[in-house]
C-alpha cells in the first residue's frame, strides 16, 4: 500500500538492480508480462487487436515486452514507435531488437499510416516516471489522437502527461481506462486531477522484493506515504492498540454550534456517537440549548453561559474548561461562528487542556488569524486539524490553487512545522502526522462535498480519539470510514448529488 514518488521508485529500482542484483531486464520482463496479463483479461470484452504506443525510454521498452506477451497469448499487437527505433538505447534497444527478431508488426508514427479504426484497444507506453513537463510534439499528437480514438487505453505505470509526484496534468494527457502501476502506486495516481485520468488503478509486482525487504525498504528508503485502502484501514497499524481501550468506550466533548449553525454541532456530536464513543457531551451557547433538546436524545446537552443570543461571543471559557474533566477528547469549531477575541479564546483552550483535540471549521480560521500561532504551546497530546482547501489556504497564507497543486508535500510540511496531525480534505483527502507519515485516502465521492460533511468528519475523528486511537490512527481511520460511509450512502441513491451530511452519519 506504499505510495511512491518517481524519485523513490528510481531509488528502489536502482537498489534492486545494483545491490540485490535483479537485472533491470528481469524487472522489465515482469512489468511487460503484468501489463499483458491485464489486457488479456480485458480482451474478451474489448477485442483482440491492440496498438502499443512506444516512447523512447523504459516505459516504451515495457510496451515492447507487453507486445511480445500479448502475441504469445494470441492477442494481436502492433507497435507504434514515436521515435526512430534506431535511436533507442540501453534496455529499450534490447527490447527493440527482440521485437524485430520476432518480426513483431511495427510502424513509425508520422511516417506510416495509422488508422485507429483497425484496433480495439491501446497501450500507453509513451511516458512513465521519466516524464518531465508537458508531452512534447510527437508524444502530444499521439496522446491527442489516442484519446480522440475513443478506444480503451491501458497506461503503463502512469498515464502519459500526468506528473507522477503531484497529480498535476500537463496537457495533453492520456485518459486511461486502466493504469497498471508497476510495483507501487505513484503519488500522481492518487491526487486530482491526475487521479481522474488513471481510470482503474491496479498495482502489479514486477519482482522487486518488497515484502521481503519491508523493514529494509521502509528504513532505507524512508517510504512514508501510504494509500488508505481497506487492508491498511483494517490492519493492526490502524486498529486501536488493545491497551488503549483502558475499558472506556470514550467520552467526547464537542464545543460547536451557534444560533446560525446549530446543525453543525448536532452533526458533529451525532457522528461522535455513531463513531462508537460511549458518551458525547455537546457544549453549546446557553440560549441555544432549549432549541436543541430532543433532537438526539442520546446526546448530553450542556449550556455554556453566553450573551443570551445563542452565540459563543461572551461565553465563559471557564464553563467550557470545567466540562473537560472526565472526557477523553475535545472537538472545537464546527458551526461556532466568529467573534471578537475568539483567537485568544481558542489559544487558552489549546494551551490549558491536555485532552486530545480536534480543531475544525471556524476554529481553524481563528488560528489562521492568530498573529503568533507558532508561539502557541506545542501540544505533545494528539492535536488534529481538519481544513478543507480554502481553510488550508488561509492557514498556510497561500492561494487555494497553490494548496491544491501539491497537497501531499504542503500537508506534510505544515504538520511537521506545527507538530500537529493535519487532514487536508478534498478528493483523496491527505492525512499527515507530525513525524512525516502521510496517508492518502481512496474512499469517498463528490456527493460528499455538501454542507455538514466536514462536521461529521470532525466528530468522528474526536470519537476515535476518545476511544484510545492515536492521532495518526484517529485521523486516518476517521477519514477512511467517513469516505466509506459516504460511498455506502451514495450506492443507495441514483446519483451522488442528493447525498446530504446526515446520510453519512447514518451509514457510519
Ligand atoms: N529499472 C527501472 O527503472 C524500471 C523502470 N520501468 C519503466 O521505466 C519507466 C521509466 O523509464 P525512463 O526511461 O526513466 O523514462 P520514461 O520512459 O518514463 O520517459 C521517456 C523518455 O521520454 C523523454 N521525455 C521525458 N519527458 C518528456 C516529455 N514531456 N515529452 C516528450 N518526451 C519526454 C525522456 O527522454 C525520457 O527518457 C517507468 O515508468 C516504468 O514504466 C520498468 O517497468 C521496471 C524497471
Ligand atoms: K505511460
Amino acid at each position: 500500500m506504499h505510495v511512491v514518488t518517481a524519485e523513490e521508485m528510481r531509488r528502489i529500482d536502482f537498489d534492486t538492480i545494483q545491490r540485490i542484483g535483479i537485472p533491470a531486464l528481469v524487472l522489465m520482463e515482469n512489468a511487460g508480462r503484468a501489463v499483458a496479463e491485464e489486457i488479456i483479461g480485458m480482451a474478451p470484452q474489448v477485442g483482440r487487436r491492440w496498438l502499443i504506443l512506444v516512447g523512447k525510454g523504459n516505459n516504451g521498452a515495457d510496451g515492447l515486452v507487453t507486445a511480445r506477451h500479448l502475441l504469445e497469448a494470441g492477442v494481436e499487437a502492433t507497435v507504434v514507435y514515436t521515435v526512430d527505433p534506431a535511436s533507442l538505447t540501453g534496455d529499450a534497444a534490447v527490447q527493440r531488437d527482440i521485437a524485430a527478431k520476432l518480426q513483431i508488426q511495427a510502424m513509425r508514427y508520422g511516417i506510416d499510416t495509422l488508422d485507429w479504426r483497425d484496433y480495439d484497444g491501446v497501450v500507453d507506453g509513451l511516458l512513465g516516471t521519466g516524464s518531465k513537463g508537458a508531452p512534447r510534439h510527437v508524444y502530444a499528437k499521439l496522446i491527442e489522437q489516442a484519446n480522440a480514438s475513443g478506444l480503451p487505453i491501458v497506461a503503463i505505470d502512469i498515464p502519459s502527461g500526468i506528473n507522477a509526484d503531484t497529480g498535476e496534468i500537463n496537457q495533453p494527457c492520456i485518459r486511461a481506462t486502466k493504469t497498471v502501476a508497476l510495483a507501487f502506486k505513484k503519488r500522481g495516481l492518487l491526487q486530482f486531477p491526475g487521479a481522474e485520468c488513471a481510470g482503474e488503478v491496479v498495482v502489479r509486482p514486477i519482482g522487486i522484493p518488497v515484502g521481503l525487504a519491508d523493514e529494509h525498504e521502509v528504513t532505507t528508503f524512508e517510504l512514508n506515504d501510504k494509500a488508505l485502502e481497506r487492508k491498511l484501514a483494517a490492519s493492526s497499524a490502524l486498529r486501536r492498540a488493545p491497551d488503549a481501550h483502558k475499558g472506556t468506550a470514550g467520552h467526547v466533548l464537542v464545543a460547536a454550534g451557534c444560533r446560525a449553525y446549530s446543525g453543525a454541532g448536532l452533526l458533529a456530536s451525532t457522528a461522535a456517537l455513531r463513531g462508537g464513543s460511549g458518551l458525547v457531551t455537546w457544549a453549546a451557547p446557553a440560549a441555544l440549548v432549549p432549541t436543541l433538546v430532543g433532537h438526539q436524545p442520546e446526546l448530553i446537552l450542556v449550556p455554556v453561559s453566553d450573551n443570551g443570543q445563542g452565540d459563543w461571543d461572551g461565553t465563559s471559557i471557564q464553563d467550557l474548561l470545567k466540562l473537560i474533566t472526565g472526557k477523553q477528547a475535545l472537538v472545537v469549531g464546527p458551526g461556532m461562528g466568529r467573534w471578537n477575541g475568539d483567537t485568544e479564546w481558542l489559544r487558552e483552550v489549546w494551551e490549558s487542556t491536555t485532552l486530545p483535540l480536534v480543531i475544525d471549521a471556524d476554529a481553524l480560521n481563528m488560528i489562521a488569524d492568530a498573529p503568533d500561532f507558532p508561539e502557541w504551546r506545542r501540544r505533545e497530546e494528539a492535536t488534529i486539524m481538519t481544513p478543507h482547501p480554502g481553510e488550508m489556504a488561509r492557514l498556510a497564507k497561500l492561494p487555494t490553487k497553490e494548496v491544491q497543486r501539491d497537497r501531499i508535500e504542503l500537508t506534510r510540511r505544515y504538520a511537521a512545522e506545527h507538530g500537529v496531525t493535519l487532514v487536508l480534505k478534498g478528493a483523496r483527502t491527505v492525512c499527515a502526522t507530525s513525524h512525516g507519515e502521510v496517508y492518502i485516502n481512496v474512499t469517498g465521492n463528490a456527493g460528499m462535498a455538501t454542507g455538514g460533511s466536514g462536521d461529521v468528519l470532525a466528530g468522528l475523528i474526536g470519537s476515535l480519539l476518545a476511544q484510545g486511537c492515536s492521532a495518526a490512527q484517529a485521523a486516518a481511520l476517521g477519514v477512511y470510514l467517513h469516505g466509506a460511509a459516504g460511498d455506502r450512502a451514495a450506492a443507495k441513491r441514483p446519483s451522488t448529488r442528493s447525498l446530504i451530511a446526515g446520510d453519512i452519519v447514518d451509514e457510519l
